[in-house]
């Protein structure tokens, strides 16, 4: 009887995998982030990126970061990758899911993730660690119970060819 194959990868590097594929669509120049949500039983239930909403052009609205008028920033118009996710998905609830996302959840996100029933983030670049924006997150998920961890890199490297 022949054995298994070796090598393949794991379920954490498959979703983190997956995760930032995903924020390869993103058409913002300064920050891509992906983002894959799971059930407790490692299926994958949903993806999505940072971007503008349904109708509104990637080439009219602004990718600026600084602007003297907010409304020539991206900052007002962008969903985050996680809220396009939850908002992607199109199978009932998420309770109980899990949440891959390539950088710490912002606080309006966090928000998002609590309401929707997801129980646990797998982070990996924290960038804005130290941010009100972070601190209000992490308050948050303890206060609610959801638990957060920072993806541990394996160092694989993965070459597609597409
Ligand atoms: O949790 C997040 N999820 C997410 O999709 N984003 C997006 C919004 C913006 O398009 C970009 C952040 O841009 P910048 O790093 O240039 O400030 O990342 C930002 C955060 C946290 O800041
Ligand atoms: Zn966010």
């Amino acid at each position: 009887m022949g054995s298994k194959r070796e090598g393949y990868i794991s379920w954490d590097e498959y979703f983190m995998g997956v995760a930032i594929l995903s924020g390869q669509r993103s058409k913002d120049p300064n920050t891509q982030v992906g983002c894959c949500i799971v059930s407790q039983d490692n299926k994958i239930l949903s993806m999505g990126y940072n971007g503008l909403p349904i109708g509104c052009s990637d080439d009219e609205f602004p990718w600026d970061r600084e602007g003297d008028d907010p409304l020539d920033t991206k900052y007002v118009y962008t969903v985050h990758s996680e809220l396009n996710a939850i908002l992607n998905y199109r199978g009932g609830s998420l309770e109980g899911a899990k949440l891959y996302v390539s950088l710490f959840p912002c606080n309006e996100c966090a928000k998002a993730i609590i309401q929707s029933g997801i129980k646990e983030v797998i982070y990996d670049c924290n960038k804005y660690e130290g941010t009100p924006s972070v601190t209000a997150s992490k308050r948050m998920f303890d206060a609610a119970g959801v638990k957060y961890h920072q993806y541990k890199r394996t160092g694989r490297k993965i070459e597609i060819e597409l």
